[in-house]
C-alpha cells in the first residue's frame, strides 16, 4: 500500500486569521498612532512594515500578540475548519498543523493548542506541532503563508504550498512554487498532484 501523504498546515493566516485581529485591536489600543490597512499589507513580519512606518511601532504591534487571549479568540480563516476536517478525512493523508509561536510565546503557546481544541477538536490537539524551525521537519508539503520559510535544514523534504494572504497577494512567486489562494480552491488537486509523484 503506498504510504500516507503527510501535510502540514500551518495556523496563523491559513487556519487563524492574525492580520484582521491584529488591526483591528491595534487600531483600538493606539487610536492616535497611524496604521497599515490590509490591502497595504507587504512582507510576511507585521513589525518590520510598521517599524518602517516609525521605528517605535514595532513594539507596540508586538504588544497585541503578545497580549493574553489574542491567538485564542482568532477568527477562523473562511473554509478552514471544514477543509482541514475533509482533508483529515481522505485515505492515506496524515495531516498535522505547524505553527511558529513568536518570540514571547508565553500567552501563544497555550492559546494555539486551546484554539485548536475549540475550532477543530481533540483529535487535531495530537496533531499540533509548534516549532520555531519548519525546515526540519519532515512531510510532503506544508501549506503555509510565509513566502520565505528557511531554518537549518536547507532542502526541507516538503514541498512549500504559498496559501495567498493580505501580505503576500501582490507577490510573484517562483512559477514552480505551488498557490493555494483560498480554501475554496482545489487544494485537492495539490495533493493529488503530489501523491502521484510519492
Ligand atoms: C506577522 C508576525 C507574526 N509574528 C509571529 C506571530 C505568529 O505566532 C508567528 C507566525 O507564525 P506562522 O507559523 O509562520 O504562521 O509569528 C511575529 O513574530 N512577527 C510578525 O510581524
Ligand atoms: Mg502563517
Amino acid at each position: 500500500m503506498a504510504r500516507a501523504l503527510r501535510v502540514l498546515v500551518d495556523m496563523d493566516m491559513v487556519l487563524a486569521d492574525l492580520e484582521s485581529a491584529f488591526l483591528e485591536k491595534f487600531r483600538a489600543r493606539y487610536p492616535d498612532e497611524p496604521y497599515i490597512p490590509l490591502e497595504k499589507r507587504r512582507g510576511f513580519l507585521i513589525s518590520q512594515q510598521y517599524s518602517n512606518l516609525r521605528a517605535d511601532l514595532a513594539d507596540k504591534a508586538e504588544s497585541i500578540w503578545e497580549s493574553k487571549n489574542f491567538f485564542l479568540d482568532l477568527q477562523p480563516i473562511p473554509g478552514a475548519v471544514d477543509s482541514i476536517k475533509q482533508m483529515d478525512s481522505l485515505k492515506n493523508t496524515d495531516v498535522f498543523i505547524c505553527s511558529s509561536p513568536p518570540r514571547k510565546y508565553h500567552n501563544c503557546v497555550g492559546e494555539k493548542f486551546a484554539w485548536v481544541e475549540k475550532h477543530l477538536g481533540k483529535t487535531f490537539v495530537d496533531r499540533i506541532i509548534l516549532t520555531r524551525d519548519k525546515t526540519v521537519v519532515s512531510a510532503d508539503l506544508l501549506i503555509d503563508d510565509n513566502p520565505f520559510v528557511t531554518g537549518a535544514e536547507p532542502s526541507p523534504s516538503w514541498e512549500h504550498v504559498l496559501f495567498t494572504a493580505c501580505h503576500n497577494q501582490h507577490m510573484e512567486p517562483l512559477p514552480s512554487t505551488l498557490r493555494l489562494n483560498s480554501w475554496f480552491h482545489d487544494w485537492r488537486s495539490i495533493l493529488q498532484s503530489k501523491r502521484s509523484l510519492n
